[in-house]
């Protein structure tokens, strides 16, 4: 029998969108406007759809809202919930509901298309736990950018579960954001959530920190103290730059997340605990098995979910967002107007190479709330660190090669054959006009600059069809 897909949007294209992708792949299609009448035709007993996709945002019922009516009287119907509000919000909180797949927009159709037929796959399964979604819970987290989607996807499909997730990005990529926000949405979120970094401990201090120790246990205990571990108890211990950890701890560490008992430095009595664990690194640990620095065994165990998180660089779509996020929270936390970024200082920043990532971000946000003189903050108001790093190729490689690399990754994915033929006259191009800049117009000069010969620009100049730009003397 036919599969019946049932599409509730306002938006009119993206119902037509949807229509037309899957009654191609051969499903009956059924598009509503808004969930009242979507679930007006279920109570008048017609047959419910195979799977149902369904906006937040509507007039009327909303989707999270009609979730909710439907886990209680539909909870085996997966539900695919979209939203072009991609917070972490709706996305936690459609899955808290129940609903099968979260779905950001703008989406891929070939994605949408892939989602509705993997839930007909699941539909058997369809497990039905309700967890009480927590509508109350911060926006913290902005990202747009696929990658940042992705994110916000694993977040709330762990929801559910207790598993150990190791997450990986830079520093200042915003890992401990991402370990806060996944105990917030899990079972756990009533119980603590203890954080602990390992590369700011001392490392003789890193067991006693995590287990605790009992009186007299070494010179300087004087009293008993509770360890990380026992704090966490029920809730979640995020360890940070766990690459840091001696590897004495680790295998401690291993040995309490086979067991879940441990015992205080110095102790004899075994302390149970039901910790879940998440931790991070910026560092790369198959490399550091590999040489010797962390256990191979450990790094599986915590190896189990893998969230990685991207650089700023590789979401500067997300820049102009969170700039105008922390200028609005350093205006509130120093109860001053919040600046505004000019459109061309938006367009600056989120051209920047942010080695510091969103920290880095962050505190230019402060900076400028202090500093800044006008109301709306333009490029000259900007530290000057971040004035003179414009043009100059990042550390490592350089934005333009990135750039590069992203449209050689296009062309050759759209199809595009001998793109050194497009490539190299324009890199050509850009050499001879700079140098030309450079020298007034002196082709002489300018062939010593771009270390070539004074014939070889000349005949450069000629194949590029540059010789109406650049007639001039030699
Ligand atoms: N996507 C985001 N949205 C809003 N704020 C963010 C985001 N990412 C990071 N931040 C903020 O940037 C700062 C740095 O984030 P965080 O401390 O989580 O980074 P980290 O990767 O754990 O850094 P480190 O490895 O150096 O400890 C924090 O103040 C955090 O609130």
């Amino acid at each position: 029998m036919t599969s019946t897909i049932w599409v509730i949007d306002d938006d009119r294209s993206i119902r037509w969108v949807l229509e037309k992708a899957l009654s191609q792949e051969g499903f009956q299609l059924a598009c509503f406007e808004d969930a009242d009448e979507a679930l007006n035709t279920l109570e008048e007993g017609t047959r419910e759809p195979d799977v149902l996709i369904s906006d937040v945002r509507m007039p009327g019922t909303d989707g999270l809202r009609m979730l909710k009516i439907l886990q209680r009287k539909h909870p085996d119907l997966p539900v695919i919930i979209m939203t072009a509000h991609s917070d972490l919000d709706s996305a936690v909180a459609s899955y808290q509901g129940g609903a099968f797949e979260y779905l950001p927009k703008p989406f891929d159709v070939d994605e949408a298309v892939a989602l509705v037929k993997r839930a007909i796959k699941h539909r058997q399964e369809a497990r039905g736990e309700a967890v009480v979604a927590n509508e109350e819970t911060p926006t913290e987290i902005i990202g747009e950018a696929p990658a940042m989607q992705e994110v916000f996807r694993a977040i709330g499909r762990l929801s559910h579960s207790n598993v150990t997730v190791l997450i990986n990005g830079q520093s200042g990529t915003g890992k401990e954001l991402v370990a806060r926000a996944l105990h917030r949405h899990s079972m756990r979120r009533e119980k603590p959530f203890v954080a602990l970094n390992m590369a700011a401990i001392p490392k003789d201090l890193i067991e006693s920190e995590l287990f605790g120790h009992e009186k007299g246990a070494f010179t300087g205990a004087n009293a008993q103290r509770v360890g990380r571990f026992e704090q966490s108890n029920g809730g979640t211990l995020f360890l940070d730059e766990i690459g840091d950890m001696p590897l004495e701890a680790q295998t401690r560490l291993l040995r309490v997340l086979q067991e879940n008992e441990f015992y205080r430095v110095g102790g004899t009595t075994p302390i149970h605990v039901d910790v879940r664990i998440i931790a991070a690194t910026h560092q790369d640990l198959e490399r550091l098995v590999r040489e010797g620095d962390f256990r191979e065994d450990l790094f599986h165990r915590l190896n189990v979910i893998r969230i990685h998180i991207p650089k700023l660089a590789e979401r500067r779509e997300d820049i102009p967002q969170l700039a105008g996020y922390f200028l609005q929270r350093a205006a509130s936390e120093l109860g001053v107007e919040p600046k505004v970024l000019h459109k061309d200082t938006e367009k600056y920043l989120a051209a920047l190479p942010w080695q510091g990532n969103v920290r880095q971000l962050e505190n230019t946000c402060r900076w400028l709330t202090v500093m800044a003189s006008g109301r709306e903050v333009l490029v000259d108001d900007l530290p000057p660190e971040l004035r003179q790093s414009v043009g100059r190729p990042a550390e490592g490689g350089g934005d333009w090669q990135k750039s590069l690399r992203q449209w050689a990754d296009r062309a050759l994915a759209q199809g595009d054959r001998a793109i050194l033929d497009q490539a190299v006259p324009v890199f050509e191009r850009t050499m001879i006009e700079v140098a030309l800049q450079h020298t007034g117009g002196r082709k002489r000069d300018a062939a010593a600059l771009l270390g070539w010969g004074r014939n070889t620009l000349t005949r450069k100049i000629k194949e590029l069809d540059m010789e109406a730009e650049f007639s001039g003397e030699d």
